[in-house]
């Protein structure tokens, strides 16, 4: 019986897969936790469900000798350490798709509040002033979106856009098939001068920290607006700071912070509180009723499914083994080191166990490799620690 520990809230649509699959031990915390507290929450899980805020690192991975698999209840994955899990045989799992469509929206929806001041003019009203002008008031239409990473979310904030008449520019360092009368534009700089409102979508990560630095936000137009709903990291926050106080940009959406509050009694730390026509939202993007049922279905299942048959698809660090039904009489999962004769080892062991090999699939990433064996003949412990022994084997189990 695996024990599974889930963090952050993760919606009870996870738990009901796990119950179904007869997996009953599943402990759940409501916030992130750190340190010690993390730690010791964490011995003896097998499988770890996370979101945004719960950071995996190679220290403390190196605590968990039990762990199997992890599961990112969110898109973003920059928050574990996913060569160091490889490494140790981990297979990482995300929901690449179920909340993009809230981040989408909402962002659609802050571009068309800024451009006409809302935040500003809504704060106004409720201390009583009626404020009633057009002045730095645009439509969206025939507006200039600009998307920083066309990729799943980036492409459907596209799509919306132009349905409110918006022209819809792109940046990416891929070459990413337009959608609508998107345009590719391959200058950063060229980009954002071109811009009435620019939105972030590139993942977190030491390759795109701080893209809109203090000079990508000089190049923006001015008396523009930016929307992050990315990763903190990916803007210079004082340098945004700055063009706004000084009205370079006339507005800013920002949903994710370089350093976070880990829960409610944590206040943020941010010097954009309490600007004008600067929307902050606690990292809500993706938080929708309907995506959080859907991401806790999904990336539980990808956990139970990893479980009980060893399949690793839609793993984001590990080599992919498609599900396929079990042939023989136990099934061996065989995570090694990716070096020459790997596989002769191992089929070799298995023979000295007296097992027959009945159906193998091996794929292979950077350094590791990954076999699931059927074999006819019984996979006793004896079987297991033997091939645990061998020294290619960085983790064998029996699913
Ligand atoms: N605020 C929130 O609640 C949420 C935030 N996110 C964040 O949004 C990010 C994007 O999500 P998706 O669109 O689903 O990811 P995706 O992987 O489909 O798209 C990312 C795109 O960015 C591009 N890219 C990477 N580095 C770049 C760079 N330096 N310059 C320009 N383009 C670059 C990639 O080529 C790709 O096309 C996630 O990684 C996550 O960090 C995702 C969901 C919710
Ligand atoms: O999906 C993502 O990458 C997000 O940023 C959403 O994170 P969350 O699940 O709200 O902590």
């Amino acid at each position: 019986m695996p024990r599974i520990v889930l963090f952050e809230n993760i919606h009870a649509s996870a738990r009901e897969v796990f119950v179904a699959a007869g997996f009953d031990d599943v402990v759940t915390h409501a916030g992130a936790l750190t340190g010690e507290a993390l730690r010791e929450a964490l011995q003896g899980a097998n499988a770890v469900g996370i979101r945004s805020r719960t950071h995996l690192d190679q220290a403390v991975l190196a605590d968990l000798p039990d762990l199997r698999a992890i599961g990112c209840f969110c898109i973003g994955t920059n928050q574990v350490d996913l060569e160091t899990a490889a490494l140790r045989g981990i297979p990482v799992f995300n929901a690449p798709f179920s909340n993009t469509r809230s981040v989408a929206e909402l962002v659609l929806g802050e571009a068309i509040l800024l451009l006409r001041r809302i935040p500003e003019k809504n704060a106004r009203v409720h201390e009583g002033f009626w404020d009633k002008t057009a002045d730095g008031a645009y439509e969206a239409r025939g507006k200039t979106l600009g998307i920083v990473g066309y990729g799943n979310i980036g492409s459907q904030v596209g799509i919306l856009a132009e349905s409110f008449g918006m022209r819809v520019i792109y940046h990416d360092i891929e070459a990413k098939l337009p959608l609508g009368n998107a345009h590719a534009t391959s200058s950063l700089k060229k980009f954002l001068g071109q811009a009435d409102v620019v939105t972030l979508h590139v993942p977190g990560g030491k390759d795109t920290v701080n893209l809109l630095d203090a000079e990508a936000i000089a190049a923006m137009r001015p008396g523009s607006i930016l929307i992050n709903a990315s990763r903190g990291t990916v803007v210079d926050i004082p340098a945004l700071q700055r063009a706004l106080k000084s009205g370079h940009l006339s507005g800013a959406a920002i949903d994710v912070f370089p350093t976070e509050p880990k829960s409610r009694d944590e206040a943020l730390d941010s010097p954009l509180r309490g600007m004008q026509n600067v929307i902050l939202t606690p990292h809500i993007g993706g938080s929708t009723q309907e995506s959080q049922e859907n991401i806790g279905r999904e990336v539980a299942e990808k956990l139970k499914r990893f479980i009980s048959s060893g399949t690793t698809k839609g793993a984001v660090n590990f080599p992919e083994i498609a599900y396929h039904e079990q042939a023989g009489t136990a099934r061996i999962i065989h995570i090694h080191q990716n070096v020459p004769g790997a596989m002769g080892a191992l089929s070799n062991l298995m023979g000295e166990f007296g097992l027959n090999i009945v159906s193998q699939q091996l794929q292979t990433r950077g350094k590791i490799g990954y076999a699931i064996t059927d074999v006819d003949g019984e996979a006793t412990d004896q079987v297991i620690e033997g091939l645990r022994r061998h020294p290619i084997t960085i983790r064998c189990d029996r699913v």
